[in-house]
C-alpha cells in the first residue's frame, strides 16, 4: 500500500488524540497518513445526548468514510450504536485505556468524603443511576459539554465533583486532576468504555488488513466483543442505563485448571432506579455469547422483580 491513508477525526481534543494515537502507529508502520476532520451534530450541539441521539458523534464520521472522503474512521468505542453497518469493517480495536469512570472533586476528594448534599455532575443516565444507588446523599446534575467545560464547573463551584471516563483524561493528558478512580464495583463503565472502535470501507481489503496487522488487540476486542453484545441483547429488551466490564483474567476452568478465562460484570436499572448486577465467567472464545447470557440473567431477574412476590 502506498497511498496516503486519510484518518477521519471529529475535531474535539479527545478525538484529536485518539485519532493521532492511531495515525502515529500506522506512521511507525511505515505508512503514510494524513488526518482529515468531520464536524458532527454532537460537537455543534450542546443538548442532552439522550435527546439528539446515540450515534450523534459517529454518524458524520461513518458517512464520510462510506462516501469515501476518508479512509478510516477513529471512534469511541462505547459512542458507536451497537447495530453494524453493512458498508463499514471494524477492521481495529487497539489496546484499550484503563475502562473505568474518574471522579474530579474538589479539594481533592474521593466519593466517601464528598458529604451528603454535594452536588455531582453527569449527564450520563448510567452513571446517575450508579451515583444514587451509592445512598450517599448526593444531588446529582446533568451536565454536557467537552472534558474541560465540564471540570471548569468543579473549579469555578459550581459542582462540588463531575464523573468523567478516565480514559478520556488520560488521553489528554488530564489524569492528574483525578481525584479517585471509581471501582467497578461502585460504578461499572460504559460497554466499550476507553476502548477504540477502527473502521474502514468493507469493500477496502487493503486498508482492513493493515489496520488489522497494525493495531488490533485480541485482547481487548474479546473484551469489548462480550460488553457489546451484553448492551445490544439488553437493548433489545429494554431502554435502560447499562453499564459492563470484560476482564480476561486467570480463573479454573471447567476442568479445575488454571487458565485465561472471560470473567464480565454487568449492570442494569430498573425504571424506578434499581440496580441489578451480574456476572460470568467463561471462555475467551465464547465472549459474544456471555455477554448474552449475562444480559438474560439481568433481564429475568428484571422480569420476576416486575412481577412481583409471590406471584
Ligand atoms: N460520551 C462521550 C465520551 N465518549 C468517549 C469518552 C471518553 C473516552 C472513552 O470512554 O473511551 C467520552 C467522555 C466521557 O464519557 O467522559
Amino acid at each position: 500500500m502506498n497511498r496516503t491513508l486519510r484518518v477521519g477525526t471529529r475535531s474535539s481534543a479527545l478525538a484529536m488524540a485518539q485519532s493521532t494515537t492511531v495515525a502515529q502507529a500506522l506512521e511507525n508502520a511505515g505508512y503514510a497518513t494524513e488526518l482529515v476532520t468531520v464536524s458532527t451534530p454532537g460537537d455543534q450541539s450542546m443538548a442532552p445526548i439522550s435527546e439528539i441521539g446515540v450515534g450523534v458523534f459517529t454518524s458524520a464520521l461513518r458517512e464520510a468514510l462510506a462516501a469515501g472522503e476518508v479512509d478510516v474512521a477513529v471512534h469511541s468505542y462505547k459512542d458507536l450504536p451497537t447495530t453494524p453497518d453493512p458498508r463499514l469493517s471494524l477492521a481495529a480495536v487497539p489496546g484499550r485505556e484503563d475502562p473505568r469512570d474518574a471522579l474530579v472533586a474538589r479539594d481533592g476528594l474521593t466519593l466517601g468524603e464528598l458529604p451528603p448534599g454535594s452536588v455531582v455532575g453527569t449527564g450520563s443516565p448510567r452513571r446517575t443511576t450508579q451515583l444514587e444507588a451509592l445512598g450517599l446523599g448526593f444531588q446529582v446534575r446533568g451536565i454536557r459539554g467537552n472534558v474541560n467545560t465540564r471540570m471548569r464547573k468543579v473549579t469555578d463551584g459550581e459542582l462540588d465533583a463531575v464523573v468523567l471516563a478516565r480514559a478520556g483524561l488520560a488521553r489528554v493528558g488530564l489524569l492528574e486532576v483525578i481525584t479517585e478512580t471509581l471501582d467497578p464495583l461502585q460504578m461499572l463503565p460504559a460497554p466499550a468504555q476507553g476502548a477504540l472502535a477502527v473502521e474502514c470501507r468493507v469493500d477496502d481489503v487493503d486498508t482492513e488488513h493493515l489496520l488489522q496487522s497494525t493495531l488490533d488487540n485480541q485482547a481487548c476486542r474479546v473484551a469489548v466483543a462480550a460488553e457489546r453484545a451484553f448492551l445490544a441483547a439488553l437493548e433489545a429488551g429494554c431502554s435502560a442505563p447499562v453499564g459492563a466490564l470484560a476482564e480476561v483474567v486467570e480463573d479454573l476452568d471447567e476442568d479445575g485448571r488454571v487458565a485465561q478465562r472471560l470473567f464480565v460484570r454487568g449492570v442494569v436499572a430498573t425504571d424506578d432506579a434499581q440496580l441489578l448486577r451480574a456476572s460470568v465467567t467463561g471462555e475467551t472464545t465464547a465472549a459474544e455469547q456471555l455477554g448474552r447470557d449475562l444480559a438474560a440473567e439481568l433481564l429475568d431477574a428484571r422480569a420476576a422483580l416486575l412481577s412481583g412476590p409471590g406471584q
